[in-house]
């Protein structure tokens, strides 16, 4: 094998941690770098997933806030010309985004002076990948290979009937006429918000009791009612037993539960979950092995079983978000370079944000689980018209809760549901990984109106230790 095809560091798929390992290792550790990648590069936050969706959130609410708004303030306003969207609009702006997203990761290859090597990459031996036909080596090789949707092939009809993923749902340039969702999670939510706000007829099917299983009943009453009221139908305890036609064109679904048993739309979205992308790339082959879930068993260190190889991100069953992703990558990079950082990925803060309008914001305990776990706890709640901004941007729909122990003054957990609520949550976040007392942020001066300043009067009414 020539020295060219050595490296010091090779990454496997250019999610979120492996590239920015590789930049790194190069820019600053001086070592030879190159990352394979077989989609569009970076990975799936910046192409099909977290910038795109979120672009389409942020057109939607803009839609839903002129329909609403509009027509009682602004003077001109003609009563015929009802605000409808135009979908080849809306793609063009994501395409914008999703490409200057890519323009800014080929950028950092570039002055990072990393290899990006477009391709599908396989182990094929000890620390060795084969790609496009050459025979690469690292000292260490990172998986970074991501997760697909799932989709699940034992549903009669399911397959044949040739269901959108997130992938193809971001490419629509005309509106569904009635779009099904198949699962009551992130990205079943999310989209279901957004579609019926661009003025989809929307219907999101949901096996479990309630969407967002893991969520507090309070939380998912209100947030529920939101979505509802926009025009979302939700069939939850819904069994799907059969599926029937085609996607984009007409899809019939025979399904058992509470509701009607059989339901027809225009198009079927698969929104029910992601299997990790870890099948048929040699890596049990090569010693590298695979939780029950499919996952690449990692230690807390994202050390994988054989020497010299992490896995990290999704493929590695680290929570499914981006920011974890992120957090990944300073964990193998301590590993690698010495870098600071306390501890690995155990007990690691995973906040969370549902980016439907209002945002779910969440960190630490939830009371179910708090309850469930028997830790007591002093529980402090107000509704979002509390929070003064609220009004002013005439979103009140919402609450925050805190969670607080009960024979001290530690915060255990935080939700908030509101309009920004994801940008209140790293200063719960902050008090929570510093162990200091709730009352330091019942303490601070908050600018007015902030939402955050609605934090203030949150954590002044947590109850008296008993
Ligand atoms: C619709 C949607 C919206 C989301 N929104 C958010 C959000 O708002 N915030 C958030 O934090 N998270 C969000 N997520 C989750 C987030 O996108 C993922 O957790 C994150 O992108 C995973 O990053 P990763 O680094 O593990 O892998 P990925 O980003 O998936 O990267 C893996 C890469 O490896 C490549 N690859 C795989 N196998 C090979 C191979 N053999 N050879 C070469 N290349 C290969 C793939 O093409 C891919 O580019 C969202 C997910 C979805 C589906
Ligand atoms: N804002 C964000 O950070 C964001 C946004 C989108 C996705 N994500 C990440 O991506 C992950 C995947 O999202 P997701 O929504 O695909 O998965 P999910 O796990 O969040 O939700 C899947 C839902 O589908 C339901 N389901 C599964 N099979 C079903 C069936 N046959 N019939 C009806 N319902 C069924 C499940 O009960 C669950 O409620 C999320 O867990 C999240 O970590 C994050």
């Amino acid at each position: 094998m020539s020295s060219e095809d050595h490296y010091d560091f090779i990454a496997l798929g250019a999610g979120e941690a492996g590239k920015l390992l590789s930049w790194d290792l190069s820019s600053k550790h001086g070592k030879r770098c190159a990352v394979i990648e077989h989609g569009p590069i970076a990975g799936a936050c910046p192409t099909v997933a977290c910038m795109p969706s979120k672009t389409f959130v942020h057109l939607a609410d803009v839609l839903h806030h002129t329909q609403q708004d509009a027509p009682s303030i602004a003077s001109g306003y003609s009563s015929n010309g009802s605000v409808v969207a135009n979908m080849t609009a809306v793609i063009a702006r994501k395409k914008a985004v999703v490409d200057g997203l890519a323009d800014m990761f080929l950028n950092a290859f570039d002055s990072t002076n990393v290899e990006l090597i477009r391709g599908h990459g396989t182990l094929v031996g000890p620390k060795t990948i084969s790609v496009n036909g050459r025979l690469l080596t690292a000292d260490t090789i990172v998986i970074n290979t991501g997760s697909k949707a799932a989709v699940d092939k034992n549903m009669p009809g399911l397959v044949d009937a040739k269901p959108m993923t997130h992938v193809e749902l971001l490419e629509l340039t005309s509106l569904p006429a009635h779009l099904i969702i198949l699962g009551g999670g992130y990205v079943g939510l999310e989209f279901a918000q957004v579609f019926a706000r661009l003025g989809s007829r929307v219907t999101v099917i949901e096996r479990n009791a309630q969407v967002l299983k893991v969520e507090d009943s309070d939380v998912i009453t209100e947030l529920t009612g939101v979505l509802t009221r926009e025009g979302v139908q939700l069939q939850t305890a819904t069994t799907v037993d059969s599926v029937s036609g085609l996607s984009g064109d007409e899809v019939t679904l025979c399904i058992s539960g509470p509701g009607p048993s059989l339901i027809k739309g225009s198009h079927l979205l698969v929104a029910t979950g992601r299997v990790p992308a870890t099948g048929g790339i040699g890596l049990v082959e090569n010693g590298i092995r695979l939780t029950a879930t499919g996952h690449v068993a990692v230690d807390d260190q994202l050390r994988t079983s054989a020497p010299g190889v992490f896995a990290v991100g999704d493929c590695a069953g680290s929570p499914y978000f981006t920011h974890i992703g992120w957090d990944d990558y300073r964990v193998v990079l301590a590993s690698l370079t010495g870098a600071p950082r306390k501890g690995g990925t155990a007990n690691r803060q995973v906040p969370s944000v549902l980016f439907t309008s209002p945002e779910l914001a969440h960190v630490g305990l939830r009371e179910k689980e708090a309850q469930s776990q028997e830790i007591p706890y002093r529980l402090a709640k107000l509704p979002m018209e509390a929070f003064l901004r609220t009004r002013a941007l005439g979103d009140t729909d919402g609450f925050a809760k805190v969670l607080v122990e009960a024979e001290g003054d530690k915060v255990l957990g935080f939700t908030a549901l509101g309009p920004q609520a994801g940008e209140m949550l790293p200063v719960v976040q902050l008090v929570m990984k510093l162990g200091l007392s709730y009352k330091e942020i019942a303490d601070l001066i908050i600018v007015h109106p902030t939402m955050c300043e609605g934090l203030v009067d949150l954590f002044r009414s947590v109850p008296e230790q008993a």
